[in-house]
């Protein structure tokens, strides 16, 4: 299966679900010159899953570089981007040669920035391992890394060559991984397409046992909502916001949690029920029982007790979507609607925070 990006200037790449096995082929048809590639992967991935990698590229005739970097949200960070520079440049990369992003988010928004900035734009080609990264990271050229201050604060938008998303590599992903996943995929659902959210609700077991029948469909409906958002507005002056829904809330818990405590998609799934709670404030039409109970399908693990809402309210100051020192959310209209709202008041935030723990404390146990 594979979906197009296509960009209003005539830029356009693959986001192609199939084998990895295919990627030599795909390599051609993106015209990514064949010879030396850069690949940067992390230790659970190479574990699993460097080896088939390599020897499907060694294979079709291509010299990998490897490098492998510890796993995990810290590794989102200066220190790490600087090895990847410090290896890539050392050992004699040039223009033409390819980074290969082999994992998830972490991995793709990190070495996304470096091929981003090493030789002013290196071809990126982004492997996803993860539910998040299949669906989300690898597609629309938000690249990246963390700073003391905030999420994802350091960065640049540079669109990949290539995304190929295997949907076997998913079955290695341990349980917290990939319900961290589904946090965006119910995050798409939300703001672009409800049948998606029927099908999340009439299929939860299937799509929690990671049914290989269901995945390709799963990510392809989650793909195109990515996609079709990304193609209106790809460097974020409007429309695209409407991908951070959740995301306010979310990014600060990250940070105030410390990088690391909760996933991505948990401190996202958290954001998107305290913006659920904002959302139904303005549209009481909106079906918040319906939507709230497949959110509290998500795990949550406990809060730490330095995550308070005051702690919570500074960080979310520094979100990029603040304007002019105003907070703007991510609010939805209906299912499968969202928009961005600058003028929620300060004091439904608090609010909306007890709601979105309140509503954590009271999860059905899957
Ligand atoms: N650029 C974007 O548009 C965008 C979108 C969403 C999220 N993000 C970013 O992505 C990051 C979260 O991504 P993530 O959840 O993929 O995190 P991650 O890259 O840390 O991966 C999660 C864990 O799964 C392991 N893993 C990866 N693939 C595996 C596999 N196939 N089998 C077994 N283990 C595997 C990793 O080693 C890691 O331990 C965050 O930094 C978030 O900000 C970016
Ligand atoms: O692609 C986008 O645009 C998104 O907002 C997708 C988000 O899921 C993702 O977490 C992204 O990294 C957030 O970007 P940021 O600009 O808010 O840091
Ligand atoms: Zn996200």
């Amino acid at each position: 299966m594979v979906h197009y990006v296509e960009l209003p200037d005539g830029r356009c790449y693959p986001v192609v679900i199939d084998s990895l096995e295919t990627l030599p082929v795909w390599l051609e048809r993106v015209a990514v010159p064949r010879g030396r590639c850069f690949l940067v992967t992390d230790e659970h991935v190479a574990h699993l899953h460097l080896e088939s990698l390599q020897a499907i590229l060694k294979t079709a005739g291509w010299t990998p570089y490897v490098l492998v970097l510890p796993p995990g949200e810290p590794t989102k960070a200066l220190p790490y981007l600087e090895r990847i520079y410090d290896e890539a440049l050392r050992w004699g990369i040039d223009r033409r040669t390819p980074l290969l992003a082999f994992g998830g988010g972490v991995i793709g928004d990190l070495a996304g920035f470096a091929a981003a900035t090493l030789l002013r734009g290196l071809p990126l080609v982004q492997l996803p391992t993860t539910l998040i990264a299949q669906v989300d990271s690898a597609i629309g050229g938000k690249t990246g890394i963390n700073h003391a201050l905030g999420k994802n604060l350091i960065g640049a938008f540079y669109q990949p060559a290539l995304v190929l998303a295997d949907p076997s590599l998913l079955q290695t992903l341990p349980e917290r991984e990939w319900t961290s996943g589904l946090a965006e995929v119910v995050k798409h659902a939300l703001i672009g397409d409800p049948a998606l959210f029927s099908l999340l609700e009439m299929r939860w077991t299937d799509v929690l046992q990671r049914n290989p029948s269901l995945l390709p469909d799963l990510i392809a409906r989650a793909v195109l909502v990515k996609i079709r958002i990304v193609v209106q507005d790809e460097r974020e002056a409007g429309p695209r916001a409407i991908l951070n829904f959740g995301h306010t809330f979310g990014h600060a818990i990250e940070r105030v949690a410390g990088y690391g405590h909760f996933t991505h998609g948990e401190a996202v799934a958290l954001g998107m029920l305290a913006a659920l709670w904002l959302s139904h404030q303005r549209h009481p039409d909106l079906p918040l029982t319906r939507i709230r109970a497949l959110l509290q399908r998500l795990p949550v693990p406990p809060l730490p007790e330095t995550l308070d809402f005051k702690t919570l309210r500074q960080v979310m100051q520094v979100d990029k979507k603040t304007l002019a020192g105003q907070l703007r959310f991510v609010l939805l209209r209906r299912l499968g609607e969202a928009y961005l709202a600058d003028d929620v008041p300060e004091e439904a935030l608090q609010a909306a925070w007890q709601f979105a723990c309140a509503s954590r404390q009271t999860a059905v146990a899957y």
